[in-house]
């Protein structure tokens, strides 16, 4: 086997949805029948090509594996479980005679179809990237099923460039995955790991064929813990599956890149020594290995991630030089890394011209990583001094944003330091309960929705026309009454029991709280992709926060006048605020949390004052956030429960506070839902069938709770009959007096054919539920 050397400097992956979101457009135009096959192939090449061109501009070399190729059409976790046939039996017909599976396969293992729910999607570590979760069983013929990351690799090189192949690694695959439908109770994916690396051996083969000299193997999962396997049995997994790829021949050189926290000496030694010859550590959440680490594992190269791929700041690169050549003094080959693939960021700071000049100076988006990569690459090889003017004006525009104006306001933080025990309790929740039934009135099992209504290819083009100008401040408004009014109609026509204003006037649940409060920017462009073709821009948390004026109460008040029935107030919670968005790395991020928490009381207690009685704080990210290391979980359980709490508890008695939680197992943070104090939380529950029920019982959970009955992500309509089974099985568990009945989030992202139709069925299916418990009384 030949040889190569690891690269000085390399990033450990690349936004991909296209500087302009050209494979958003691409993909949604395909999927809506409005373009062809082989004009989405095109427009995916183009995007892949333009980010090849783009690193290799910005100094990344073309034919030394620096650059990565980290592209998807809609996922990599679903790539590389289409390279190794992890199709579960539900979808056997994707795949044709000889195993293999085209570009429609792949899109219906992501979008389901009229009688398939797709894979499942959760959050990719403490991210806010979803992945498409594998479903394996004991039965599941891995397999070769789909070449297109050698094609990929290929393609690149007959356009001269030695690219480097990413894939998730055999053994994270396997943790990220979930036990296929029907597998015996004790089965657990990892179980088939023996069956999956000969798979991954001729995977790379391939790979080596195509050209690639190197390839990325992305084994997150070691650093995790969090996923329900315990510490020695991942690494048991890890040496057993990289001894057998070593040993493969055919094969590119391996890197393993573990990003998101830190890896821990053990781990690294158990990677070294399976022989793998470059190891991808994020030193940005952890630590480097230590000086008795690096001297044992003899020639493999530390790719140090010293330049954050999960946040926007500049950064301090002096210290991630220093931090570089302190390993190399130890003896270790150092490369240059980013801490996480740069998919969490947006491409360039330079499409925000609007962005505040001082502002922008202290950002980093993708391609300026790319730039600090390169300098710090130039370093290790040329030298400190050869990049000295290029770390001191790094140094430079920290210590200007130390001290700029509005990153202090001394009235927010008076605000904060007189805080005490009791801003962040309300009443019991009993004597809320009665007060609270007196108010609102409610019927058992009381329907509602989670807040949006569709966000019409409509909306978004009025509001882009406001934003540009066309239209006044007073047309756009006007527009938005109508949809509101709208909205509050089709609900009274459907019998829904709590009625939403539907959120038209919000671009993202949470840029429009960015955009109205003090100490955030917003970009134009900056888009960060989701999942599948949906992005977000994050917004720039830079400074102390603050609410000038109420904002959402226009919108519910105008709402609650078209209507007798209770219309509940909709805000984003600080922790989700927090979570995405890109926050200040100078403090706390519990005390940025609680300046947040302020703004949001702020507006529940102007919410109140307009006669609104319901009011939802979501707090989707909740468990996102959560630490991927057990000992850092309960400080953070700690403030962010604090802050929400904060946020709510200056609402009076007869309010009745919900929250919405979404995109995650729930099971491991019971308590901390319950801690949040919320008279009523509603959570996706569809699509696992209600598996959270057992957990509430577990708990004795004893407040409102409203567990999902339609999966809000995909088009199917659920019948009548399918919601009353759900119900059903919520009812085994959980008290009818509690119980509520809401879909599992949002509807923003539908059509309003599918959820008038759904929304129909869930009220029906609400009634007969109704019916059947007043006949069991
Ligand atoms: N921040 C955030 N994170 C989240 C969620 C969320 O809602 N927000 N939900 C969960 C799932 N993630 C999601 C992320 C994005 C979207 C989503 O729908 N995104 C939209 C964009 C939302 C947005 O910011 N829209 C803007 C800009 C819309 C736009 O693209 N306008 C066009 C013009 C209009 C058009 O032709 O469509 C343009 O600028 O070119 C607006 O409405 O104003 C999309 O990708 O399509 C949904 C779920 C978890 N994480
Ligand atoms: C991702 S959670 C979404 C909650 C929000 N209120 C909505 O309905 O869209
Ligand atoms: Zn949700």
């Amino acid at each position: 086997m030949t040889t190569t050397t690891f690269p000085t400097g390399t990033i450990l992956g690349y936004p991909r949805i296209g500087r302009r979101r050209e494979l958003k457009q691409a993909l949604e135009s395909y999927w809506r029948g409005a373009s062809e096959r082989a004009a989405f192939e095109e427009a995916a090449a183009g995007v892949r090509r333009a980010t090849r061109e783009r690193l290799a501009a910005l100094g990344l070399g073309r034919d030394d594996s620096s650059i990565p190729e980290s592209s998807a059409h809609y996922d990599q976790v679903l790539d590389t479980a289409l390279a190794v046939g992890a199709v579960p039996a539900r979808f056997a017909d994707v795949l044709d005679a000889d195993g293999r599976v085209d570009l429609d396969g792949e899109f219906t293992l992501a979008r389901g179809d009229a009688e398939r729910a797709p894979l499942e999607m959760t959050k990719w570590f403490d991210t806010n990237y979803h992945y498409l979760v594998p479903e394996i069983g004991p039965e599941t013929a891995f397999h070769v099923a789909d070449s297109r990351i050698a094609a990929r690799v290929a393609e690149a090189r007959a356009e001269g460039f030695t690219t480097r192949p990413v894939l998730v690694g055999p053994v994270t695959l396997l943790l990220l995955s979930k036990a296929e439908d029907g597998a015996p109770a004790e089965f657990s994916p990892l179980d088939r790991l023996a069956d999956l690396v000969p798979v991954y051996v001729e995977v790379l083969r391939e790979l080596r064929e195509a050209g690639a000299e190197w390839v990325q193997l992305d084994e997150s999962g070691l650093v995790s813990e969090t996923l329900g396997v315990d510490a020695d049995t991942v690494l048991e997994a890890t040496r057993a599956a990289y001894a057998q790829l070593h040993s493969a021949t055919d094969r590119p050189e391996l890197f393993v890149a573990t990003a998101y926290a830190d890896l821990g000496d053990e781990a690294f030694r158990t990677l070294a020594d399976s022989g793998v010859a470059a190891i991808g550590v994020d030193l940005v959440r952890g630590s480097a290995p230590s000086a008795e680490a690096v001297a044992a594992a003899g020639d493999v190269t530390i790719a140090a991630g010293v330049i954050d791929g999960h946040n926007i700041w500049r950064g301090d690169l002096a210290a991630a030089f220093a931090t570089l050549e302190e390993l190399r003094a130890q003896g270790a080959t150092v490369a240059a890394s980013t801490s996480t693939s740069l998919q969490h960021v947006p491409h360039d700071v330079a499409d925000e011209p609007q962005l505040d000049a001082r502002l922008a100076s202290w950002l980093a988006f993708a391609d300026q990583k790319v730039g600090q990569i390169v300098t710090l690459a130039r370093g290790l090889t040329e030298g400190r001094d050869a990049i000295a003017a290029e770390l001191d004006a790094a140094t430079a525009a920290a210590e200007d944003r130390a001290g700029a104006p509005g990153v202090r306001d001394e009235k927010v933080r008076a605000r904060t330091a007189a805080l005490g025990e009791k801003d962040f309790s309300r009443e019991d929740a009993e004597v809320r309960e009665a007060a609270q039934q007196t108010a609102l009135g409610l019927p058992v099992l009381p329907t509602t929705t989670i807040g949006s209504f569709p966000q019409t290819r409509e909306i978004r083009v009025e509001r882009q026309r406001f934003a540009k100008g066309e239209i006044d401040r007073e047309t756009y408004d006007g527009f938005l009454r109508e949809e509101i009014a709208r909205v509050v109609a089709l609900q009274e026509e459907l019998g829904l029991d709590v009625i939403v204003h539907g959120e038209p006037e919000r671009n993202d649940m949470v840029q429009y709280f960015a955009e109205n409060f003090d100490g955030f920017d917003v970009t134009v462009n900056g888009w960060v992709q989701s999942y599948g073709s949906r992005c977000t821009r994050p917004s720039i948390l830079w400074g102390d926060v603050s609410r000038p004026e109420a904002f959402t109460v226009p919108w519910s008040s105008y709402a609650q006048s078209l209507t007798s029935k209770p219309v509940k107030g909709m805000l984003t919670g600080p922790v989700t605020i927090l979570a995405w968005s890109f926050v200040r790395d100078d403090q706390p991020l519990g005390e940025t949390a609680n300046q947040v928490a302020l703004a949001l009381r702020d507006e529940i207690e102007d919410l109140e004052t307009a006669g609104i009685g319901i009011i939802q704080v979501d707090e989707p990210a909740l468990r996102e956030l959560l630490p991927l290391k057990q000992a850092d979980q309960a400080d953070y359980l700690d403030w962010s429960v604090a802050s929400f709490r904060l946020a709510t508890s200056g609402a009076a008695e007869r309010t009745q506070i919900h929250t919405h939680l979404c995109y995650s197992e729930f099971g491991q943070i019971i308590d901390a839902i319950d801690g949040l104090d919320a008279d009523v939380t509603s959570i996706e529950a569809a699509r696992s069938r209600m598996e959270v029920v057992e957990d509430l019982e577990k708990h004795h959970y004893a407040r409102g709770i409203g567990p999902g009955v339609y999966d809000i992500h995909s088009p199917r309509v659920p019948s009548t009959e399918e919601i009353e089974q759900l119900l059903e099985t919520a009812l085994e568990g959980i008290d009818s007096r509690l119980l509520w009945v809401n879909p599992d989030c949002g509807l923003k992202t539908r059509g309003y054919e599918e959820t008038e139709a759904s929304l129909r069925n869930l009220v029906e299916a609400a009634k007969t539920a109704r019916e059947q418990l007043a006949q069991n009384a």
